[in-house]
């Protein structure tokens, strides 16, 4: 029987996803639709978003352990800020543009998943970002996302 690898492994892990975000940042710094919603962000900012990515991909709990952040840590980042639609829109492109830039694995499969949990996680934080209070508790576990499909329609 074939074993089948973590995202995180496919992708190149924690290597390939720091330059994955590095890239992405760099690009969102240059951009005048979303530039400025990231005016602020810290030094840690794109290596912190790896981490997290990395481990909702099945790599190492970096994001968990060595950056003590946890699900609800990530949302209340995004709590307040009133994303709009074409922001998110405009970050997606930028950084599916990034992982071509890089040369991320881009086959069907991979690419569906990584497209799949962007999607997800990105409209999940513009609706996040219209609450005033963290709608996630500190005891949630990390989202997982994995090469097959979703467990079910959203449902806040
Ligand atoms: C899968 C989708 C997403 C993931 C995994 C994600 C992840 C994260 C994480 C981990 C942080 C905290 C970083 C830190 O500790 O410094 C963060 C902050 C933030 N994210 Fe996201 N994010 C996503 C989508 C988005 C989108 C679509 C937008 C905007 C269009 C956005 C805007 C922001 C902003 C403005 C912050 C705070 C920056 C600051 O500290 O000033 N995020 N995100």
């Amino acid at each position: 029987m074939k074993t089948i690898p973590t995202l995180f492994d496919w992708a190149g892990g924690q290597e390939a996803l720091e330059k994955l975000t590095r890239v992405f940042y760099e690009r969102v710094a240059d951009d005048e639709l979303i530039g400025p919603v990231f005016a602020h962000m810290s030094p840690e900012h794109s290596r912190h978003v790896a981490h997290f990515i990395g481990e909702v991909f099945g790599g190492p709990t970096l994001y968990t352990q060595a950056d003590g952040g946890s699900h609800a840590s990530m949302v209340a980042h995004h709590i307040g800020k009133n994303l709009t639609e074409p922001q998110r829109k405009r970050w997606m492109q930028l950084l599916l543009d990034s992982a071509d830039a890089i040369g991320l694995a881009d086959d069907p499969e991979f690419r569906s998943a990584l497209v799949g949990y962007l999607e997800w996680g990105s409209r999940l934080a513009v609706l996040n970002s219209a609450e005033t209070e963290n709608p996630i508790s500190n005891h949630e576990p990390m989202p997982r996302w994995g090469w097959g499909e979703t467990k079910g329609p959203y449902q806040p």
